[in-house]
């Protein structure tokens, strides 16, 4: 891959930026029929790909849909993305396709009307009903793009809808027909994806998990967008990236230098578990031991400590005296031995409420922390804000929406916008913040976004949470002293947590990804 590839696979747009960049092209002398025409035939070339490998049974027989067979029913919008399909709706007539429109609207823009034009006295049929549509094998969704700006009514959203229950596979341009671009929200209602053809850039709304249902497999169609004016467009904003391969192993601390010794290689300090939750310590030891760090010591209430030697025997297991409940009651670290010690600590699973003053002292220490699960929980009813405002080291806050909710309840909705909501949270927490999802998003203070996009909804399992608190420690320990910033260690983690969730998924079934069986997973995605 070129390095211009690998940069524009990573940026992630909203609409208004989408449309800056192209005005910028158009304006240099593109020619907007010439985009289009480049455009639509990458897509019809793509479609042809995907086609043949859509096969229907029909009375019990496995028909393979591609010239001359196949039937291919093109839905047509008044904008530009209506013409796009108008243009793959011709190229595809040209390769022997049999291709119907449907076109359920009388105001055309000027192009896409004369694309309509043309395409009628090639007597490709079009039909303004869809009832009038013929049985298809497969469906090119066109109607609205990132020109979607308010919520569709009737008769299109009728429309959509039965065209839904057809249960057809649908290949849908740029996004699915309905989505608002940023957000991924469903404006009325939305066309239900196999496939979308994402156009030059990845809008944000794809990776937004309200859009997931929708947007089946989502792939990029690049189209030679210069690289200089996605910058010229990109730079003064806060940056959204998406997390690829090459950006998550580029933190990963390998190759070791030849000459290190195991305090070199990071100390990770994990504080977790409690009589009630034996197993979240044993899973977040097991995530830590996954990243590799040269030491872990793990603090638990003294009753688990024999437990947690016999699962991690290379560990330095911390026994505490422990509250009435179990939960850890103090921190009692070895002779010689403060919080100053550690690289990181990470900080929270299994712990339960009754640990509030073990959160408060590792809050007041000086070492990055990561605070997870009853990590948060006490952190919210010590009020999140102020008490981050006390610390000056790095904080990094790995909730799920519900602890979301709680630690921020002033911060605009995460279900609405995650995108938008992890960047407030960020901003007013000065925490590196991680919101977990099936598209988890990452921010820092400043703005700066990454986003997870490929997962799988077999992590959706108790305890799988445990496992990426202690990968996150164990390569958070691993960087001090070098020159990472934190959101690109953060997001090294959720990219390999959920690789080895797919990696795992994918020769287990995604019933077969219990939250051990994952951290066993971990090593086998980069080796
Ligand atoms: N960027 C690029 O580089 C390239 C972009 N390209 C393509 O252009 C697409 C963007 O095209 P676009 O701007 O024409 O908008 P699009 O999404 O077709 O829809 C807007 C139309 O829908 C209408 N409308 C809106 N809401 C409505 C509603 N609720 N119910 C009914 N109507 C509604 C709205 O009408 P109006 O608001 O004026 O009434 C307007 O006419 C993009 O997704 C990609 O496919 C490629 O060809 C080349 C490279
Ligand atoms: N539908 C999904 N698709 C992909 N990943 C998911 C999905 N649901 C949950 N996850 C991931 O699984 C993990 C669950 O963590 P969490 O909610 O803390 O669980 P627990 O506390 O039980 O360990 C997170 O990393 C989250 O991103
Ligand atoms: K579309």
């Amino acid at each position: 891959m070129s390095t211009k590839k690998e940069h524009i696979s990573l940026v992630i747009v909203t609409a208004a930026q989408m449309r800056e960049i192209e005005g910028r092209i158009f304006a240099a002398g593109m020619p907007v029929p010439a985009l289009m025409e480049k455009v639509a035939g990458l897509i019809a070339n793509r479609i042809q790909d995907l086609s043949s490998n859509f096969e229907q049974g029909r009375q019990g027989e496995q028909v393979r849909i591609s010239p001359p067979f196949a039937r291919i029913g093109i839905l047509v919008g008044p904008g530009h993305n209506g013409g796009d399909a108008l243009v793959v709706a011709r190229e595809l007539h040209f390769k022997g396709y049999g291709v119907w429109i449907y076109l359920p609207f009388v105001q055309l823009k000027e192009l896409t009307s004369q694309h309509l034009q043309y395409a009628q006295s090639l007597e490709i049929p079009c039909y303004q009903e869809i009832e009038q549509l013929p049985d298809c094998d497969v469906l090119v969704d066109g109607l609205f793009g990132f020109g979607l700006e308010r919520t569709i009514t009737d008769p299109i959203a009728s429309a959509i809808n039965q065209l839904n229950e057809w249960n057809k596979p649908i290949i849908s341009i740029d996004l699915p027909s309905g989505l608002h671009t940023d957000t991924g929200e469903v404006l009325g209602t939305a066309i239900r994806a196999t496939y979308t053809l994402c156009l030059g850039l990845w809008k944000q709304g794809l990776l937004q998990d309200q859009a997931l249902d929708y947007v089946g497999k989502a792939e990029l169609i690049d189209f030679d967008i210069p690289w200089a004016d996605v910058q010229a467009v990109l730079q003064d904003v806060p940056k959204i990236k998406r997390i690829t391969q090459a950006t998550a192993l580029s933190t990963l601390p390998l190759p070791r230098p030849p000459v290190t010794h195991k305090y070199k290689e990071g100390h990770l300090l994990l504080i977790c578990g409690s009589r009630r939750y034996a197993g979240g310590a044993i899973l977040t030891a097991l995530g830590a031991r996954g990243s590799g760090v040269g030491m872990l010591s793990i603090a638990v209430p003294e009753s688990l400590k024999q437990l947690l030697v016999s699962h991690l025997p290379e560990a330095l297991v911390i026994g505490c005296p422990e509250t009435e409940t179990g939960a850890i009651a103090q921190l009692q670290l070895p002779e010689k031995t403060d919080l100053s010690s550690f690289s990181a600590i990470a900080c929270g699973p299994g712990l339960t409420k009754d640990a509030t003053s073990i959160v408060e002292e590792v809050l007041a220490s000086d070492r990055p922390l990561v605070l997870d699960a009853d990590g948060l929980n006490i952190l919210a009813q010590l009020g999140t804000i102020p008490t981050l405002q006390q610390r000056q080291a790095t904080t990094i806050l790995t909730p799920h929406t519900g602890e979301f909710q709680r630690l921020f309840p002033l911060v605009s909705d995460a279900k609405h916008d995650r995108v938008k909501a992890v960047q407030e949270a960020a901003a007013q927490s000065g925490a590196v913040v991680l919101l977990k999802g099936a598209r988890t998003a990452i921010a820092n203070p400043q703005g700066s976004v990454w986003i997870n996009p490929e997962s799988t909804p077999a992590l959706a399992r108790g305890g799988s949470g445990d496992v990426l608190t202690g990968l996150l420690g164990g390569l958070l320990a691993q960087a001090v002293n070098k020159e990472i910033p934190v959101e690109d260690i953060v997001a090294t983690a959720a990219w390999w947590h959920a690789q080895a969730g797919i990696l795992a998924a994918s020769e287990r079934t995604e019933l077969g990804v219990d939250a051990f069986t994952l951290s066993q997973y971990l090593l086998k995605v980069i080796s």
